[in-house]
């Protein structure tokens, strides 16, 4: 569980958040979505503790982020929008690496290589890598860490169809297992009908669900948008 209470961010003088409040409940996938610009990428990583807030606390798993950092960050695990490696170390250092830092044992670590398929490519350096081999690398990252709480930005946009269906199973059992599942998307489309709750955020705040089996045509008339007309525009 997430439970965040009166966030606040400023860059400057603009106010990025403004005291945000959202529980963000296990055992179901949530999405986050957002016109550009409304806070989605700032808010996870605050959760994430990559940025600071100004005002306001997030608990993950009961433990307050402001207080006990460690034991709250132990719970989650995070793929931010543009996820990047050492340009120089091959798929399996980097994999092994992570494994090593989450205290993985070497075979869990070639099964998250398999999962995502990267076994052929693991003497690869990762900047010879395709972006979505680059993604699949970092959901193998993301995945060994099994931790209860995944909070994810973007994770969808370089993965092809295939990938993409595969990351969404992966998020769904996840999910059923009673894991805590929050994605930031603009992937409307594909989520439609499968998830559980669609958190709505505009200019900084959380302002409403909206109904999972008609998520572009309600964020549509919630943004004031003309409406989807055509299968596949996300
Ligand atoms: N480091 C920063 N310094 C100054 N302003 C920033 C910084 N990071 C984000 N912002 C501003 O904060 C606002 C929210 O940005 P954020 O990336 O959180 O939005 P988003 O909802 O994730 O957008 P998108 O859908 O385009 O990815 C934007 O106006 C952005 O310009």
């Amino acid at each position: 569980m997430i439970e965040i209470s009166g966030l606040s961010k400023r860059f400057r003088s603009r106010a990025v958040l403004q005291r945000l409040d959202l529980t963000v409940r296990p055992g179901a996938v949530n999405l986050l979505v957002g016109a550009n610009g409304a806070g989605k990428t700032t808010l996870l990583r605050i959760i994430a503790q990559l940025a600071a807030p100004d005002a306001g606390t997030v608990r993950i798993n009961g433990l307050d982020l402001g207080t006990e950092p460690l034991r709250a960050l132990a719970q989650l695990s995070f793929l931010p929008q543009a996820p990047r490696f050492h340009p120089r170390l091959t798929t399996r250092q980097v994999a092994q690496y992570y494994g090593r830092l989450r205290r993985r044992e070497p075979s869990a670590v070639d099964a998250e290589l398999a999962r995502w398929q990267l076994t052929d490519h693991l003497q690869v350096m990762t900047h010879q890598l395709s972006g979505g081999m680059r993604q699949r690398l970092a959901l193998a990252v993301f995945a060994l860490a099994h931790a209860p709480v995944l909070v994810l930005d973007e994770p969808g946009l370089s993965l092809d169809p295939f990938w993409r269906e595969q990351l969404q199973q992966f998020l769904t059992d996840a999910a059923r297992e009673g894991r805590t599942v929050l994605v930031a998307t603009h992937l409307l489309g594909e989520w439609e009908g499968r998830v559980d709750a669609c958190h709505h955020m505009q200019a900084g705040r959380i302002v409403g669900e909206l109904p999972p089996a008609r998520l572009r045509a309600a964020f549509a008339e919630a943004e004031g948008l003309p409406l989807p007309d055509r299968e596949g525009i996300e």
